[in-house]
């Protein structure tokens, strides 16, 4: 049995005003099984969102179905972690609050939270930032503590829609290889959303590319790259060269480089 089975997904959004309707996925299917680190890529506008909303059960699928270990999905719930693009901590909380938020809403005790959440900080990177509020850290900190405030909740999946977008190009590389190592040591099942061919190329076992709107599972690629892996390799790596070429011919954008 598959750990996520997102089955034969369709989402036509009706504009409240006009009545118009959009298909946005037409007709989505792929599975994941435990452990697996899966990249959705596409076009811009193809549904990615959409996809990570249904599974995260924000968005309520025109058709379709998704289960997770054999349960359908039908809402939300506390064993899909989402991390969003814009971090989604509470700024009036400090790192520490905001990481052991979570654990709070899941009736953890406080000692007992506030010892997972001291894990979790030292895990990403954050020791002697727990008394800082968002304000007061970098875009890659805050993200870090978002990983953090997820994880401590062991969610059985982590949802991540582009969770690197709104950091700089340099530290979005280190959080990639941080996210990665986390990773590594936790082997959580990961759907990962983005725009980043290269970003999706060095963190995944398998990518998922959909077509255009409305879109369709248009190739499904497992990376043999062997891990732990490294920004430093990676130019050179020949797997990582000819993957990245054939997911950007099939996204149109040939002829990119990669940067060193
Ligand atoms: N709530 C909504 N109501 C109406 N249309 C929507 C809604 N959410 C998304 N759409 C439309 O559905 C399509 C898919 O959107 P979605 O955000 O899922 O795509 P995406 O691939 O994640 O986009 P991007 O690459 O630009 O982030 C788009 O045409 C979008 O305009």
């Amino acid at each position: 049995m598959s750990f996520l089975t997102v089955d034969r997904l369709n989402q036509v959004y009706t504009d409240v005003y006009t009545n118009e309707h959009t298909v946005a996925i037409d007709d989505v299917s792929f599975t994941i099984p435990a452990g697996e680190f899966v990249s959705l890529i596409g076009p811009s506008g193809c549904g990615k969102t959409t996809v990570l909303n249904i599974v995260a059960g924000f968005v309520e699928a025109t058709g379709g179905a998704v289960q997770l270990e054999g349960v359908p999905v039908a809402g939300p719930g506390p064993d899909r972690g989402v991390v969003f693009q814009d971090f989604a901590l509470f700024p009036w909380k400090t790192v520490l609050a905001n990481v052991a938020f979570g654990l709070k809403m899941n009736g953890v005790g406080k000692a007992e939270r506030q010892a997972t959440a001291q894990e979790m900080i030292d895990l990403v990177g954050l020791s002697g930032f727990e008394r800082k509020f968002p304000h007061e850290l970098s875009g890659g900190m805050r993200q870090r503590a978002a990983v953090a405030r997820v994880l401590a909740t062991e969610p059985s999946i982590m949802l991540m829609d582009e969770p690197f977008a709104s950091v700089d190009a340099q530290t979005r590389r280190v959080l990639q290889q941080e996210v990665l190592r986390i990773w590594d040591l936790r082997r959580t099942t990961v759907l990962f959303v983005t725009h980043d061919v290269d970003e999706a190329v060095f963190m995944s076992d398998r990518v998922i590319v959909l077509s255009t709107r409305p879109s369709q599972v248009q190739a499904d690629i497992r990376i043999p790259i062997e891990r732990p892996r490294s920004w430093t390799d990676m130019h050179t790596n020949e797997d990582f060269v000819s993957i990245r070429r054939e997911l950007m011919g099939m996204l149109g954008v040939e002829g990119a480089e990669v940067a060193p």
